[in-house]
């Protein structure tokens, strides 16, 4: 006989089984009737008083033969005696199964409410999470829900949560519910992609300014106590934003992320990670929508302190002008040879400005944590999958514009580039395009994301960049288990 004191139960339809609110679910064998614990919930009342286990058959409450009933009827059992003790007659399972679960933590590569789920056992039972949370998986011992709690936090009681396998056949099914919809891919654009591109923007345009990007690309090309800042140049940031990344995803319509994250796991194995002292320095990749402040944050930072701060020079297939050199301002390349690096994989991200080729390397962000440097780069979203690898241990940094009244008060006296115009005041229409591109990148990336950085005041931003870099490095972070056991399939 098992005893559960103040037990309130709720009903499940669907499985004809029934939630303990903080324990248990039970259900009906429709052939024989006979009641059963489908499930303990871990931490739960039913958990802790360590008297029902799932598969024990449940023949009496508070006295009423149970055999029989409905699931509901026998709710109805136990609400008629909503306080004090319940009484349980029980046979137990004869065989209980072992259970040897290890800890295992899980990142959510998608959203998920139990309260739009019509599927599952018991929403009440379930857990809702969103894209980036960590979740420890206690019990995967059902193929369809497994147990879980949400990271970081207190809760006693474990939820439902879909398995993988549950939740990819939910996608699936969702995405082809979907209507057909042009998906937004990055690509670099074609000659006539580009010129009605081209149009458009003109229309907007007040002023062209073609001469100062033919001329020279100089901007953020400082020189401080020797140190050449590398990856600022104009064309470069210019290009990034037609750029590809080097990692195509299957998929027909070669969208980067919606339909890839569908086809892919909707749950990310993760592990505690700290860095040794003596292991080579996270990469640090920065991105946000044009014009947020990414490089404006990137350059700040690395003048701070070039000696532990750099960029990855990149590669280029243009002319040297006179005063550059190879190595220093780009690693100047024949365009057969970038293609060949390309072919290679060879590239985190490369795209094409005004016929010439412009691409970050691996080997060049290498070549920075190699010196025990701290390499920090920007990336454009469909860089992400390139620069989460074993080797580069990607700490990505996300910038997120703060709202429209606050981008207007401090943007005053800064200057944007665009496609066609150097440094022009910014417009109410930037704010809302910035605004727009923020709202499409977190849609998509937001489990991607490491840090998010609101940036607000500059000032306060580089304090908090530099101290989220300085974390990154010093302290454990969540990491994708296939970095440290590379046998986890990614
Ligand atoms: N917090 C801030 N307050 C005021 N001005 C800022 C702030 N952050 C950046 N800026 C300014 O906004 C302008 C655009 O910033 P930046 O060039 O860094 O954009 P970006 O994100 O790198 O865009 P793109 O990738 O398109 O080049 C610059 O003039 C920069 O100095």
């Amino acid at each position: 006989m098992s005893n559960l004191s103040g037990a309130n139960y709720r009903q499940e339809e669907r499985l004809k089984s029934d939630f303990l609110q903080q324990g248990a679910t039970i259900k009906r064998n429709e052939i024989t009737g006979e009641i059963f614990v489908a499930r303990v919930i871990h931490g739960g009342l039913a958990d802790r008083s360590g008297l029902l286990h799932a598969g024990d058959r449940i023949v009496e409450v508070n006295g009423f033969p149970v055999d029989g009933m409905e699931p509901e009827q026998v709710i109805q059992v136990v609400q008629a005696r909503s306080h004090g003790t319940i009484m349980f007659k029980v046979i137990p399972i004869t065989e209980r199964p072992v259970h040897n679960q290890t800890m295992l933590y899980m990142r959510a590569m998608t959203d998920y409410s139990p309260q739009q789920d019509p599927n599952i056992p018991c929403a009440d039972a379930g857990i809702s999470f969103k894209k980036g949370d960590v979740l420890e998986i206690v019990d995967q011992t059902d193929a369809l829900w497994w147990q879980a709690k949400k990271l970081p936090g207190s809760m006693a009681c474990a939820g439902l949560i879909p398995s993988t396998n549950l939740l990819k056949r939910k996608q699936r099914e969702f995405w082809w519910s979907q209507p057909y919809q042009p998906h937004f891919c990055m690509q670099t654009l074609s000659t006539v992609d580009e010129e009605e591109d081209m149009m458009a923007i003109d229309d907007r345009c007040v002023e062209a300014d073609e001469e100062a990007f033919e001329s020279e690309e100089d901007d953020y090309s400082s020189n401080i106590e020797g140190v050449y800042l590398a990856g600022f140049r104009r064309s470069m940031r210019l290009c990034r934003r037609r750029a590809h990344s080097t990692t195509h995803p299957s998929c027909p319509t070669r969208c980067p992320s919606s339909c890839y994250s569908a086809l892919n796991s909707p749950y990310e194995e993760v592990v505690r990670y700290q860095r040794h002292p003596e292991d080579s320095h996270r990469l640090i990749a920065i991105l946000g929508p044009s014009g947020v402040g990414v490089s404006e944050l990137r350059r700040r930072l690395i003048e701070m302190n070039p000696n532990l701060f750099q960029g990855a020079v990149p590669h280029t297939t243009r002319a040297p002008r006179g005063y550059e050199e190879s190595g220093r301002e780009y690693y100047f390349t024949s365009r057969e040879a970038f293609d060949n690096m390309v072919y290679n994989n060879r590239f985190l991200e490369y795209g094409e400005y005004k016929g010439n080729l412009y691409g970050t390397s691996i080997e060049s962000a290498r070549h920075v944590l190699n010196s025990r440097k701290i390499c920090v780069i920007d990336i454009e979203p469909n860089a992400i999958q390139a620069v989460r690898t074993h080797e580069l241990k990607a700490y990505i940094v996300y910038v997120k514009p703060p709202p429209l009244e606050r981008l207007r008060e401090t943007r005053q006296d800064s200057y944007i580039t665009t496609d066609y115009y150097v440094n022009r005041p910014f417009k109410d229409e930037d704010f809302q395009d910035m605004e727009d591109a923020a709202r499409k990148m977190e849609s998509q990336y937001w489990q991607f994301f490491d840090h998010v950085l609101i940036n607000d005041e500059l000032q306060d931003s580089c304090v908090q960049l530099l101290t989220a870099v300085r974390r990154a490095q010093d302290e454990p972070q969540w990491v994708p288990a296939s970095w440290i056991r590379p046998t986890v399939e990614p």
